[in-house]
């Protein structure tokens, strides 16, 4: 297991180096600093996958060109072309927000956090669910569509639904704020919390700048998501650090036995979400959440107070009692509530009772 300082040894590079597809030499200003930036994402990518990260950044100056003659060319499928959907998701995320942060550069956005809402307790809602109700807390979540399924819910109301899954027990929400492969976005998640819904939001986002922490707060999120396929320890320790700062909580997302043990790993982590679905395939297995927590990582996990959340593919009480005796005090749940047309009712269908009691 990782102590956080050195590569997992389970955690083999399954990584394609950038080296295959530098820049071809050439000694013109233009192309030094083509290189010099494909050095630095090369060195980037090369840390990640001795974490084992397979996720690559974008190529920073995209697909390297090539010289025969006079003429220049680029290839296909030559490190310049996202693997998977998860993937492309990153590298899409890196173009939006290059393009939000110049318009609203980091010390432009640290004036408005004096008038951000207060941030409310999400692990503390999370818990007392547990306790009132004997079953998992419940992280209901606002999802019109996704890369996998495609439109989930075509009269979509995002504050209605809110409403409904609050009126349902729903102990915080999940409010999805890609635009692209989501149908999501931050009006969304405004208009949720100036609506006075009280369920504590997470900014369901794909995070990979600190950036965005500090503009999912000024958008009134209380809890972010850090995806541990996507970002390497060092990132994850720095902006847990910044969520502590801002009052957020950070759920913590992992796949895989390599991504739980990296995790553990990590001081100060809280709030550890095992997402059932594979992100870069869409398979989804809930068996995937028992495994994750059996021996020794449950103790560790158990010794250290983590809250546990089984995230995906949950649709029936049979589902939600496998996960909670797997020891997950926390469900995230987005398709099986919100094609309800009354997610409300959609919550007790789930849970096997009225959990708003
Ligand atoms: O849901 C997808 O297709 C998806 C694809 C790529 C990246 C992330 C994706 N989903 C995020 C989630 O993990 C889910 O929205 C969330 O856990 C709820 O899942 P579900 O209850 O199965 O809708």
């Amino acid at each position: 297991m990782s102590n956080g300082n050195e590569p997992s040894l389970g955690c083999l590079p399954v990584h394609q180096s950038r080296v295959d597809s530098a820049p071809a030499a050439d000694e013109s200003p233009g192309n030094a600093l083509k290189t010099k930036e494909w050095e630095i994402g090369m060195l980037q990518d090369e840390v990640a996958a001795t974490q084992g990260i397979r996720i690559r950044r974008r190529p920073p100056s995209g697909p390297p060109l090539h010289y025969v003659g006079p003429f220049e060319f680029r290839l296909q499928n030559e490190g310049n072309t996202p693997r998977n959907i998860l993937e492309e998701i990153v590298w899409n995320k890196d173009t939006e927000v290059a393009q939000m942060k110049e318009k609203q550069p980091l010390a432009t956005l640290k004036k408005y956090l004096d008038n951000a809402p207060p941030t409310r307790d999400f692990i503390g809602a999370l818990k007392s669910a547990y306790e009132r109700t004997g079953v998992p807390g419940l992280i209901a979540e606002v999802k019109k569509a996704s890369p996998s399924r495609g439109v989930i819910r075509e009269d979509f109301d995002p504050v209605e639904i809110a409403k409904a899954y609050e009126k349902g027990g729903a102990a915080c929400l999940s409010v999805l704020t890609d635009e692209k492969y989501f149908q999501g976005s931050f009006k969304n998640l405004e208009a949720i919390r100036s609506a006075g819904v009280k369920c504590p939001l997470l900014c369901k986002e794909f995070i990979i700048e600190a950036w965005q922490i500090y503009y999912a707060r000024v958008k009134g999120a209380d809890a972010i998501l850090l995806i541990a396929a996507v970002l390497p320890d060092l990132d994850l320790r720095y902006m847990t650090k910044i969520c502590k700062m801002l009052g957020l909580a950070a759920l913590v997302e992992v796949h895989d036995e390599c991504e739980m043990d990296r995790v553990l790993g990590i001081e100060g982590i809280e709030l550890v979400g095992i997402n059932n679905r594979n992100l870069e395939t869409f398979e989804v297995d809930i068996a995937n959440t028992k495994n994750l927590l059996e021996g020794e990582r449950g103790r560790i996990i158990h010794e250290k107070g983590i809250l546990v959340v089984g995230e995906s593919g949950l649709f029936t009480p049979a589902d939600i009692a496998y996960v909670q005796d797997a020891g997950v005090k926390a469900v995230l749940v987005g398709e099986s509530i919100v094609k309800q047309s009354d997610p409300a009712k959609g919550i007790s269908g789930l849970f096997g009772k009225d959990i708003s009691l």
